[in-house]
């Protein structure tokens, strides 16, 4: 598991905020952290819009009870405020009593009271919406003309961020303590607009008490090994490629992207096919040996198998691979072969699937993103990256990070190979698989980022050395 270090990263799930909230009940007390969130979402929206007339619209949990806060300090400030409850807070609840300190008006939760007002605050449901809300909700919801939520949208589940109904996008989503899942992942992402998050003096053993387990990528997270004057190329790593004969242009990007990364030493094993590989990029090594032969070579521990290869060239490689207990990453190709069973894929390490990768293999995904990942990741043993606008790391334990950290400029032919040839020069630098995924596709994103507009695939490689030197200098920050 991360170490408590890392709570920073954690995406606490919403059953997860609602142990923190147990906790915190313990210690803090949840009507002073409602009062800290509901001030924050009135400080968020009074530096980003002028004095209007606000509706709030509360529901009967502790995020209608974030509302009312909220409204009582737009009121203090001097904003038209108007406060329309769904339902009234239990008695005796957090809830009930930042309503009742709230001295303002109240109007009917209805269409056109949204309508009327130039901002409505979305305090109906946060962590604890467990269902579709009722098409009255989203009615009134969807009648807004500038729609802001607090925690999250009142349609957009928080563990999954899948929309639970057609609902409207909101300008802004201000939440506490930590984001959840649902704000990263898509649809969630889009729907919640900017996203804010406040801290509120939330104790940090409430947050680990949550005991969270997925993580928002980024260095600190893993650590890339630096640049050391005892380096020599085996200790930085070395890579070996299968390559095939008919697609020798996955196997180089891969190639390059490996290279560009840092790794030692890149090998590329071409059998028959070696000619093809021969020209250009001289500091690549081409081997035309059988397979069998080179593995005797036990410093060639990290191997990658797929990229540019067909079923047969598969077939023939990967379980020799496996046989002779390599550190494999398995992709394209190698995914292809394994089909709809992919049990044969047990003993790689790790596997890197876009999402028509991942449904062939082990059927689709669902909303729930996550949660197919693992069962995914546990089902074969390995960590299993499914790449996408946010990629899920997996691991076979459990742990999960989600990354962010990417450019639309990475949705490009060939980029996958790259991706691929990076985590391979992660483990060859002998990180632990789920590190060095994560790794790899941070250092991917951010070479995507630093590529400027359009760039082709091989562009990304001229920054693959910069990004690894930014995730170096960022986790020595942490
Ligand atoms: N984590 C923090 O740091 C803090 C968070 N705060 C805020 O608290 C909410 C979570 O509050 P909670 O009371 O647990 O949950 P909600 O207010 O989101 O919703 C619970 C109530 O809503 C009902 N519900 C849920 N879904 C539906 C639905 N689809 N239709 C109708 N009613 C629904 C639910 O009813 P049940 O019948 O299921 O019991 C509850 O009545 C968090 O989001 C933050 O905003 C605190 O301020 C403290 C700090
Ligand atoms: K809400």
């Amino acid at each position: 598991m991360p170490m408590k270090s890392d709570l920073r990263f954690s995406l606490p799930t919403p059953a997860q905020c609602g142990e923190m909230d147990r906790k915190a009940s313990e210690t803090i007390g949840i009507s002073a952290l409602m009062d800290r969130a509901g001030w924050a979402v009135a400080q968020a929206i009074r530096a980003r819009f002028a004095p209007c007339r606000v509706l709030v619209l509360c529901g009967p949990g502790n995020n209608g009870g974030d509302g009312y806060v909220a409204a009582r300090y737009l009121e203090r400030a001097g904003w038209s405020v108007q406060v329309a409850p769904l339902a009234p807070p239990r008695e005796g609840s957090a809830a009930f009593g930042a309503a009742a300190q709230y001295r303002g008006r109240i109007t009917d939760f209805a269409p056109e009271n949204a309508r009327r007002a130039d901002l409505v605050i979305d305090a109906v449901f946060g962590a604890g919406l467990d269902r579709p809300p009722a098409p009255e909700v989203v009615a009134v919801l969807s009648a807004a003309r500038t729609l802001v939520a607090i925690d999250l949208p009142s349609t957009v589940n928080g563990t999954t961020g899948a929309a639970l109904v057609e609902g409207p996008d909101y300008r802004m989503s201000v939440t506490f303590v930590r984001p959840k899942p649902g704000h990263i992942l898509y649809p969630g992402r889009e729907i919640c607009g900017e996203l804010i998050c406040a801290d509120i003096g939330m104790p940090e053993v409430c947050l680990e008490a949550a005991g969270p387990t997925i993580w928002l990528n980024g260095p600190g997270l893993w650590h890339v090994p630096a640049m050391s004057p005892e380096d020599h190329k085996y200790r930085r790593g070395v890579v070996s490629i299968c390559a095939g004969q008919v697609m020798p242009g996955a196997t180089r990007l891969a190639a390059a992207g490996a290279r560009a990364s840092g790794a030692g030493l890149v090998r590329i094993s071409a059998g028959e096919g070696a000619a093809a590989y021969c020209l250009g990029a001289p500091g690549l090594v081409i081997d035309d040996g059988p397979l069998k032969t080179l593995l005797e070579d036990e410093r060639r521990r990290v191997w990658l198998c797929g990229p540019g290869l067909t079923e047969p060239e598969v077939a023939a490689s990967l379980p020799l691979l496996l046989a002779s207990e390599r550190i494999v990453l398995a992709d394209a190709g190698a995914l292809g072969w394994a089909g709809s069973e992919p049990e044969k894929l047990r003993g790689v390490s790790v596997i890197t699937p876009h999402i028509g990768e991942f449904t062939r293999l082990f059927g689709a995904p669902g909303d729930d993103l996550v949660a197919a990942a693992r069962e995914a990741a546990q089902r074969i043993g390995a960590v299993v990256v499914l790449k996408g606008a946010v990629s899920v790391i997996v691991s076979p334990d459990g742990r999960v990070a989600l990354n962010d950290h990417a450019s639309p400029a990475l949705a490009t032919a060939g980029s996958g190979d790259t991706l691929a040839g990076v985590i391979a020069t992660m483990l060859a630098a002998g990180m632990a698989p789920w590190e060095a995924a994560c790794a790899g596709v941070w250092l991917h994103g951010e070479a995507g980022m630093r590529a400027g507009n359009w760039p082709i695939v091989e562009a990304l490689d001229a920054h693959l050395g910069d990004a690894r030197a930014k995730a170096i200098a960022l986790a020595c920050e942490i």
